[in-house]
């Protein structure tokens, strides 16, 4: 007879040696998700083959697997998706087109974000006109991995009763081994995630765009660039604690991103634009973890939700009209995001709910109601979709709209210099997102 630990080395023997001729010969490697609230979902391995720390989410999403793995705003996140079968149309090649004044990459950034990923049934053959590579190879590729074959629906619903939660992905030999102690676990909220991401240094697209955006970038979704070059925007992206105070007056309009991780990291960005929005009265829009540092700019506090929403298929309804925005109205949106901006009351002076979410009635975007009528907003969600739908994607043309409305309002012939010989260059893109 064998006894319990014998059997446990005979198996991590056989393992390591499944491992070592893993490449070639097809052999499942084991892989767990461990739960700092000590629960243990037992699958197997693709990807890279290493184990990681990360915070455990879910996405209701049933398409864009490549599009959330490449948003920055999952850095250090665990994803799990609830859709069944995951890596069926595979990964695209991630180079724009060479003409097509995009922003380098067709996905949301320029590689895989998430600490690691969790299927139900990864698809090891995939069809995509697009495609190139499996899931399971891209991951290999990008040092990030994956587990499969554990019960996806059984994990959703105990991170929504007991919340987003600290995990690990053990692959491996480390599979077989008992969970980590609660202390091991590595928490990213405790980080400055946006500070990893951010640009370093300030760059500029679409140079000769009609109009001038500034954005601060927390951790840009490659979208959201696009879709302010697409309105003929040049954008000169800026590190998220930049204080734009001191170039201020060469913009038309501010852009702040969406981001990774909690917003109170980020309160020094919030302090520099409570200046801005008192002392400049030109437009302002954030997105997702940008509404979070207009909400903190504004005197709201953000909270940490109990599971986040992560999904396309997210109902906002507007409380108040602007733009392409029509009150009484229910747009369907995409969402990532754990925090949210509370609702207190009194809201603050000068500012009111733009949006509201239908299924947990949290707040989804603020607006300014200065009467001057300075146009100020965020908006959790990501009218951006990529993915998701496109029921907001119009903010954007609003936004656009009103820094070139400023900029006429501000012209001055003084500033007209003569240009002689030169010849007026064409509008470069006309396209929509
Ligand atoms: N997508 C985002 O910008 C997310 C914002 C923030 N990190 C949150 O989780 O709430």
């Amino acid at each position: 007879m064998f006894t319990r630990q014998a059997i446990s080395t005979l198996r991590l023997v056989r393992l390591s040696r499944g491992l070592a001729t893993h490449a070639n010969s097809g052999l499942a490697v084991p892989a767990s998700l461990h739960l700092k609230t000590g629960q243990t979902f037992k699958g197997t391995s693709f990807g890279a083959p290493r184990s990681v720390f990360g915070e455990t989410v879910f996405s209701t999403s049933i398409t864009s697997y490549t599009e959330s793995m490449t948003d920055p705003s999952y850095r250090g996140q665990i994803l799990v998706f609830t859709t069944p079968l995951i890596g069926n149309y595979g990964v695209p090649h991630n180079v724009a087109p060479f003409d097509s004044q995009d922003v380098g990459v067709v996905l949301e950034s320029q590689g895989i974000q998430c600490a690691a990923v969790v299927v139900g049934d990864v698809a090891e053959k995939f069809s995509h006109y697009t495609a190139v590579e499996s899931i399971a190879s891209w991951c290999k590729r990008h040092n990030v991995p994956g587990i499969t074959g554990v019960d996806t629906r059984a994990i959703t619903t105990l991170l929504r009763d007991q919340g987003t939660t600290l995990g690990r992905v053990a692959v491996g030999t480390d599979a077989l081994l008992p969970p980590p102690a609660a202390e091991e676990y590595w928490d990213p909220s405790l980080e400055n995630l946006v500070d990893q991401i951010s640009t370093k240094q300030v760059y500029e697209l679409n140079p000769t765009g009609s109009v001038k955006i500034a954005m601060l970038d927390f951790g840009a979704k490659a979208n959201i660039l696009r879709s302010l070059v697409r309105r003929d925007a040049a954008v000169t992206v800026f590190p998220w604690n930049y204080d734009f105070n001191k170039v201020r007056d060469q913009f038309d309009g501010l852009f702040l991103s969406n981001g990774p991780g909690d917003p109170k990291q980020c309160m020094e960005a919030a302090l520099n634009l409570r200046r801005t929005i008192a002392e400049w009265n030109k437009p302002i829009f954030g997105i997702c973890m940008g509404n979070q540092i207009i909400g903190m700019a504004a005197g709201l506090d953000s909270y940490r939700m109990t599971f986040g929403n992560r999904g396309h298929n997210q109902p906002v309804l507007a409380l108040a009209s602007s733009g392409s925005i029509k009150a009484g109205r229910v747009y369907v949106t995409s969402q990532n995001h754990q925090y949210a901006l509370k609702l207190q009351e009194p809201f603050p002076e000068g500012w009111e709910p733009f949006f509201i979410n239908c299924n947990d009635s949290s707040v989804e975007g603020i607006k300014s109601t200065d009467a001057s009528g300075k146009q100020v907003w965020g908006v959790q969600f990501h009218p951006e979709s990529a993915g998701g739908p496109l029921d907001t994607i119009e903010m954007f043309t609003d936004f656009v709209s009103h820094c070139k409305a400023q900029k006429v309002a501000n012209y001055q012939p003084a500033d007209v210099k003569p240009q002689v010989g030169l010849e007026t260059e064409a509008p470069r893109v006309a396209a929509t997102a």
